[in-house]
Protein backbone atom coordinates (compact mmCIF):
# COMPACT_ATOMS: atom_id res chain seq x y z
CA UNK A 1 0.00 0.00 0.00
CA UNK A 2 1.26 3.31 -0.68
CA UNK A 3 0.61 6.11 1.64
CA UNK A 4 0.85 9.82 1.13
CA UNK A 5 1.66 12.05 4.93
CA UNK A 6 1.13 15.52 4.80
CA UNK A 7 2.58 15.57 1.33
CA UNK A 8 3.75 19.11 1.01
CA UNK A 9 5.91 20.74 -1.97
CA UNK A 10 5.96 24.74 -2.27
CA UNK A 11 8.08 26.36 -5.52
CA UNK A 12 8.78 29.58 -4.16
CA UNK A 13 5.87 31.28 -2.97
CA UNK A 14 3.38 28.98 -4.62
CA UNK A 15 2.49 25.92 -2.12
CA UNK A 16 1.58 23.83 -5.02
CA UNK A 17 0.63 20.96 -2.46
CA UNK A 18 -0.33 21.57 0.59
CA UNK A 19 -0.45 18.73 3.37
CA UNK A 20 -1.89 16.02 1.93
CA UNK A 21 -2.64 12.65 2.92
CA UNK A 22 -4.04 9.89 1.05
CA UNK A 23 -3.94 6.32 0.71
CA UNK A 24 -3.77 3.98 -2.53
CA UNK A 25 -4.48 0.50 -1.25
CA UNK A 26 -3.37 -2.83 -2.31
CA UNK A 27 -5.29 -3.98 -5.42
CA UNK A 28 -7.52 -0.39 -5.93
CA UNK A 29 -7.51 1.80 -9.02
CA UNK A 30 -7.47 5.39 -7.16
CA UNK A 31 -8.46 8.51 -9.72
CA UNK A 32 -6.59 11.38 -8.92
CA UNK A 33 -8.73 14.47 -10.18
CA UNK A 34 -8.28 17.94 -10.07
CA UNK A 35 -8.04 21.35 -12.40
CA UNK A 36 -5.27 22.72 -14.43
CA UNK A 37 -2.47 23.61 -11.56
CA UNK A 38 -4.32 20.95 -8.64
CA UNK A 39 -1.01 19.51 -8.00
CA UNK A 40 -1.50 15.91 -9.21
CA UNK A 41 1.63 16.00 -11.42
CA UNK A 42 3.68 17.61 -8.37
CA UNK A 43 2.13 15.02 -5.93
CA UNK A 44 3.33 11.78 -8.62
CA UNK A 45 6.91 13.19 -8.80
CA UNK A 46 7.06 13.59 -5.28
CA UNK A 47 6.14 10.16 -5.22
CA UNK A 48 8.60 8.81 -7.87
CA UNK A 49 11.14 11.00 -6.18
CA UNK A 50 11.62 13.03 -9.23
CA UNK A 51 10.90 15.98 -7.06
CA UNK A 52 11.71 16.43 -3.13
CA UNK A 53 9.13 17.05 -0.93
CA UNK A 54 9.04 20.45 1.48
CA UNK A 55 7.29 18.43 3.66
CA UNK A 56 5.63 15.90 4.83
CA UNK A 57 6.04 11.54 3.81
CA UNK A 58 5.22 8.99 0.99
CA UNK A 59 5.13 5.94 2.93
CA UNK A 60 5.34 2.11 0.91
CA UNK A 61 3.75 -0.73 2.74
CA UNK A 62 4.05 1.63 6.39
CA UNK A 63 8.16 2.86 5.98
CA UNK A 64 9.65 5.74 4.36
CA UNK A 65 9.72 4.64 0.43
CA UNK A 66 13.39 4.34 -0.68
CA UNK A 67 14.81 4.45 -4.09
CA UNK A 68 14.75 0.37 -4.27
CA UNK A 69 10.73 0.84 -3.86
CA UNK A 70 10.73 3.16 -6.31
CA UNK A 71 12.33 1.19 -9.14
CA UNK A 72 9.94 -1.61 -8.39
CA UNK A 73 7.26 1.43 -9.45
CA UNK A 74 5.69 1.94 -13.52
CA UNK A 75 5.80 5.55 -14.14
CA UNK A 76 3.81 7.28 -16.69
CA UNK A 77 5.09 10.62 -16.45
CA UNK A 78 3.64 13.51 -17.69
CA UNK A 79 6.26 14.63 -19.97
CA UNK A 80 6.08 10.79 -21.37
CA UNK A 81 9.85 9.58 -21.45
CA UNK A 82 10.18 7.81 -24.59
CA UNK A 83 12.32 8.83 -27.57
CA UNK A 84 10.65 9.93 -30.34
CA UNK A 85 13.46 8.61 -32.71
CA UNK A 86 14.23 5.48 -31.47
CA UNK A 87 12.30 2.20 -32.15
CA UNK A 88 9.65 1.34 -30.18
CA UNK A 89 10.81 -2.43 -29.71
CA UNK A 90 14.04 -1.58 -28.83
CA UNK A 91 13.15 1.35 -26.10
CA UNK A 92 10.71 -0.78 -24.41
CA UNK A 93 13.53 -3.77 -24.20
CA UNK A 94 16.07 -1.43 -22.58
CA UNK A 95 13.75 0.03 -20.19
CA UNK A 96 12.71 -3.28 -18.89
CA UNK A 97 16.51 -4.32 -18.51
CA UNK A 98 16.63 -1.02 -16.56
CA UNK A 99 14.19 -2.54 -14.39
CA UNK A 100 16.55 -5.87 -13.57
CA UNK A 101 14.51 -7.87 -16.83
CA UNK A 102 16.64 -10.05 -18.88
CA UNK A 103 17.24 -8.83 -22.66
CA UNK A 104 15.33 -12.40 -23.99
CA UNK A 105 12.54 -12.31 -20.92
CA UNK A 106 12.55 -8.52 -22.20
CA UNK A 107 11.81 -8.70 -25.65
CA UNK A 108 9.22 -11.83 -25.70
CA UNK A 109 7.19 -9.46 -22.88
CA UNK A 110 7.60 -6.23 -25.76
CA UNK A 111 6.34 -8.53 -28.17
CA UNK A 112 3.46 -10.17 -26.47
CA UNK A 113 2.41 -6.63 -25.22
CA UNK A 114 2.93 -4.99 -28.76
CA UNK A 115 1.14 -7.69 -30.41
CA UNK A 116 -1.71 -7.50 -27.73
CA UNK A 117 -2.54 -3.81 -29.04
CA UNK A 118 -2.55 -4.87 -32.71
CA UNK A 119 0.99 -2.85 -32.56
CA UNK A 120 3.77 -6.14 -33.27
CA UNK A 121 3.91 -4.57 -36.90
CA UNK A 122 5.10 -1.51 -36.35
CA UNK A 123 8.11 -2.84 -33.30
CA UNK A 124 10.72 -1.27 -35.73
CA UNK A 125 9.30 1.53 -36.19
CA UNK A 126 10.37 5.24 -34.91
CA UNK A 127 7.96 6.06 -31.87
CA UNK A 128 7.31 9.08 -33.64
CA UNK A 129 5.99 7.96 -37.02
CA UNK A 130 2.87 6.12 -34.75
CA UNK A 131 -0.20 7.96 -33.90
CA UNK A 132 -0.15 10.07 -31.13
CA UNK A 133 -3.12 7.15 -29.87
CA UNK A 134 -0.83 4.39 -30.73
CA UNK A 135 1.92 6.35 -28.59
CA UNK A 136 0.41 6.34 -25.94
CA UNK A 137 -0.32 2.54 -26.38
CA UNK A 138 3.50 2.49 -26.28
CA UNK A 139 3.92 4.46 -23.14
CA UNK A 140 1.57 2.73 -21.08
CA UNK A 141 3.31 -0.59 -21.75
CA UNK A 142 6.43 1.14 -21.27
CA UNK A 143 5.29 1.83 -17.59
CA UNK A 144 3.83 -1.89 -17.21
CA UNK A 145 6.56 -3.84 -19.05
CA UNK A 146 9.11 -4.71 -15.87
CA UNK A 147 5.38 -5.82 -13.71
CA UNK A 148 5.42 -2.96 -11.18
CA UNK A 149 4.62 -3.48 -7.61
CA UNK A 150 2.68 -0.02 -8.33
CA UNK A 151 1.45 1.78 -10.93
CA UNK A 152 1.68 5.61 -11.25
CA UNK A 153 0.09 6.92 -14.32
CA UNK A 154 -0.01 10.77 -15.32
CA UNK A 155 -2.88 11.53 -17.62
CA UNK A 156 -3.22 7.74 -19.12
CA UNK A 157 -6.17 8.26 -21.11
CA UNK A 158 -5.53 11.82 -22.60
CA UNK A 159 -6.06 11.07 -26.48
CA UNK A 160 -7.15 7.51 -26.44
CA UNK A 161 -10.07 6.87 -28.38
CA UNK A 162 -12.50 4.35 -27.12
CA UNK A 163 -11.23 1.29 -27.83
CA UNK A 164 -7.88 1.93 -26.27
CA UNK A 165 -9.29 3.05 -23.35
CA UNK A 166 -11.24 -0.06 -23.30
CA UNK A 167 -7.76 -1.94 -23.87
CA UNK A 168 -6.03 -0.08 -21.29
CA UNK A 169 -8.55 -0.62 -18.44
CA UNK A 170 -8.40 -4.50 -18.97
CA UNK A 171 -4.67 -4.36 -18.47
CA UNK A 172 -5.13 -1.80 -15.44
CA UNK A 173 -7.38 -4.29 -14.44
CA UNK A 174 -4.64 -7.47 -14.50
CA UNK A 175 -2.55 -5.16 -12.23
CA UNK A 176 -5.01 -4.48 -9.51
CA UNK A 177 -6.55 -8.02 -9.24
CA UNK A 178 -2.95 -9.40 -8.52
CA UNK A 179 -3.36 -6.72 -6.16
CA UNK A 180 -0.93 -3.65 -7.24
CA UNK A 181 -1.94 -0.43 -5.97
CA UNK A 182 -2.60 2.16 -9.33
CA UNK A 183 -2.90 5.62 -8.75
CA UNK A 184 -3.74 7.61 -12.30
CA UNK A 185 -4.66 11.24 -13.29
CA UNK A 186 -7.30 12.67 -15.29
CA UNK A 187 -9.51 15.16 -16.05
CA UNK A 188 -11.95 12.51 -18.02
CA UNK A 189 -14.82 12.65 -14.88
CA UNK A 190 -16.95 10.16 -16.60
CA UNK A 191 -14.01 7.75 -16.66
CA UNK A 192 -13.05 8.12 -13.54
CA UNK A 193 -16.87 7.54 -11.92
CA UNK A 194 -16.69 4.21 -14.60
CA UNK A 195 -13.20 3.11 -13.37
CA UNK A 196 -11.99 3.66 -9.76
CA UNK A 197 -12.73 1.72 -6.53
CA UNK A 198 -11.48 5.19 -5.38
CA UNK A 199 -11.24 9.02 -5.85
CA UNK A 200 -8.84 11.79 -4.42
CA UNK A 201 -9.80 15.40 -5.46
CA UNK A 202 -7.57 18.46 -5.44
CA UNK A 203 -8.05 22.09 -5.55
CA UNK A 204 -5.58 24.43 -5.47
CA UNK A 205 -2.90 22.34 -3.51
CA UNK A 206 -5.24 20.94 -0.66
CA UNK A 207 -6.97 17.50 -0.56
CA UNK A 208 -10.54 18.67 -0.44
CA UNK A 209 -12.70 14.58 -1.30
CA UNK A 210 -11.03 11.12 -0.77
CA UNK A 211 -13.30 8.13 -1.01
CA UNK A 212 -15.29 5.62 -2.75
CA UNK A 213 -17.44 7.00 -5.45
CA UNK A 214 -20.41 5.92 -3.28
CA UNK A 215 -19.36 7.26 0.18
CA UNK A 216 -18.65 10.63 -1.81
CA UNK A 217 -22.13 10.60 -3.08
CA UNK A 218 -23.77 9.78 0.22
CA UNK A 219 -21.38 13.00 1.71
CA UNK A 220 -22.96 15.41 -0.20
CA UNK A 221 -26.13 17.27 -0.62
CA UNK A 222 -29.10 15.26 -1.59
CA UNK A 223 -30.76 17.03 -4.31
CA UNK A 224 -34.23 16.38 -5.71
CA UNK A 225 -35.74 17.12 -9.11
CA UNK A 226 -39.50 18.37 -9.12
CA UNK A 227 -41.16 18.67 -12.78
CA UNK A 228 -44.27 20.13 -11.93
CA UNK A 229 -47.58 21.02 -14.17
CA UNK A 230 -47.04 24.48 -15.11
CA UNK A 231 -44.05 27.09 -13.21
CA UNK A 232 -42.69 25.66 -10.28
CA UNK A 233 -40.74 29.38 -9.73
CA UNK A 234 -42.70 29.34 -6.53
CA UNK A 235 -39.88 27.04 -4.99
CA UNK A 236 -38.32 29.79 -4.55
CA UNK A 237 -40.66 31.12 -2.17
CA UNK A 238 -40.06 28.14 0.73
CA UNK A 239 -37.50 29.48 2.91
CA UNK A 240 -36.79 25.49 4.78
CA UNK A 241 -35.12 24.42 0.96
CA UNK A 242 -32.53 25.66 -1.39
CA UNK A 243 -33.21 26.17 -5.00
CA UNK A 244 -30.63 25.57 -7.14
CA UNK A 245 -32.41 25.68 -10.49
CA UNK A 246 -35.85 26.03 -11.93
CA UNK A 247 -36.69 26.44 -15.62
CA UNK A 248 -40.11 26.29 -16.47
CA UNK A 249 -42.08 24.18 -14.54
CA UNK A 250 -38.40 22.02 -13.45
CA UNK A 251 -37.15 23.00 -10.40
CA UNK A 252 -33.64 21.44 -8.68
CA UNK A 253 -34.02 21.96 -5.11
CA UNK A 254 -31.60 21.11 -1.96
CA UNK A 255 -33.81 19.66 1.30
CA UNK A 256 -32.39 20.04 4.62
CA UNK A 257 -33.64 16.45 5.84
CA UNK A 258 -35.10 13.30 4.19
CA UNK A 259 -38.58 13.98 5.73
CA UNK A 260 -38.97 17.25 3.61
CA UNK A 261 -39.80 15.41 0.53
CA UNK A 262 -42.97 14.33 1.89
CA UNK A 263 -43.22 18.01 2.69
CA UNK A 264 -42.44 19.15 -0.88
CA UNK A 265 -44.72 16.45 -2.59
CA UNK A 266 -47.46 17.86 -0.19
CA UNK A 267 -47.14 21.49 -1.15
CA UNK A 268 -46.48 20.85 -4.93
CA UNK A 269 -49.94 18.94 -4.99
CA UNK A 270 -51.67 21.94 -3.24
CA UNK A 271 -50.05 24.17 -6.01
CA UNK A 272 -51.45 21.51 -9.14
CA UNK A 273 -50.26 17.99 -10.63
CA UNK A 274 -47.15 17.08 -9.90
CA UNK A 275 -45.33 14.75 -13.08
CA UNK A 276 -42.06 13.99 -11.25
CA UNK A 277 -40.44 14.22 -7.68
CA UNK A 278 -37.05 12.12 -7.91
CA UNK A 279 -33.78 12.21 -5.95
CA UNK A 280 -30.64 13.06 -8.24
CA UNK A 281 -27.97 11.04 -7.60
CA UNK A 282 -24.80 12.81 -7.61
CA UNK A 283 -22.26 11.93 -10.66
CA UNK A 284 -18.37 12.81 -9.79
CA UNK A 285 -18.74 15.90 -11.83
CA UNK A 286 -21.30 17.12 -9.60
CA UNK A 287 -19.08 16.17 -6.21
CA UNK A 288 -16.08 17.54 -8.31
CA UNK A 289 -18.06 20.81 -8.81
CA UNK A 290 -18.87 21.02 -5.54
CA UNK A 291 -16.03 20.59 -2.98
CA UNK A 292 -13.84 22.51 -5.32
CA UNK A 293 -16.47 25.45 -5.68
CA UNK A 294 -16.45 25.40 -1.54
CA UNK A 295 -12.54 26.16 -1.84
CA UNK A 296 -12.65 28.59 -4.39
CA UNK A 297 -15.02 30.69 -1.89
N1 LIG B 1 8.95 23.22 -11.53
C1 LIG B 1 8.04 24.12 -11.12
N2 LIG B 1 8.42 25.37 -10.80
C2 LIG B 1 7.53 26.29 -10.37
N3 LIG B 1 6.21 26.04 -10.22
C3 LIG B 1 5.77 24.82 -10.53
C4 LIG B 1 6.67 23.78 -10.98
N4 LIG B 1 5.94 22.64 -11.21
C5 LIG B 1 4.65 22.95 -10.89
N5 LIG B 1 4.55 24.24 -10.48
C6 LIG B 1 3.32 24.93 -10.03
O1 LIG B 1 2.70 24.09 -9.07
C7 LIG B 1 1.29 24.11 -9.22
C8 LIG B 1 0.77 22.70 -9.42
O2 LIG B 1 1.14 22.23 -10.71
P1 LIG B 1 0.89 20.73 -11.20
O3 LIG B 1 1.56 20.59 -12.54
O4 LIG B 1 1.30 19.79 -10.13
O5 LIG B 1 -0.68 20.69 -11.36
P2 LIG B 1 -1.60 19.60 -12.08
O6 LIG B 1 -2.73 19.33 -11.16
O7 LIG B 1 -0.81 18.44 -12.52
O8 LIG B 1 -2.13 20.42 -13.33
P3 LIG B 1 -2.56 19.94 -14.84
O9 LIG B 1 -3.86 19.22 -14.71
O10 LIG B 1 -2.69 21.25 -15.55
O11 LIG B 1 -1.44 19.09 -15.37
C9 LIG B 1 1.01 25.07 -10.36
O12 LIG B 1 0.74 26.34 -9.81
C10 LIG B 1 2.31 25.06 -11.14
O13 LIG B 1 2.47 26.27 -11.83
Amino acid sequence: MLRLDGLTRRFGDTLAVDDVSFEVPAGHLVGFVGGNGAGKTTTMRMIMGVLAPSGGHVRWDDREITARDRREFGYMPEERGLYPKQPVLDQLVYLAQLHGVSRSEARERAGEMLARFDLGERAKDKLETLSLGNQQRVQIIAAVISRPKMLVLDEPFSGLDPAAVDDMVGLLREFTVAGVPVLFSSHQLDLVERLCDRIVILSHGRLVANGAADELRRSGPVRHRLVAGSDAGWVRDLDWLRTVDVAGNTAIVQLAAASDTDRLLAEAMRRGPVRELAELVPSVADIYREVTAEVAT
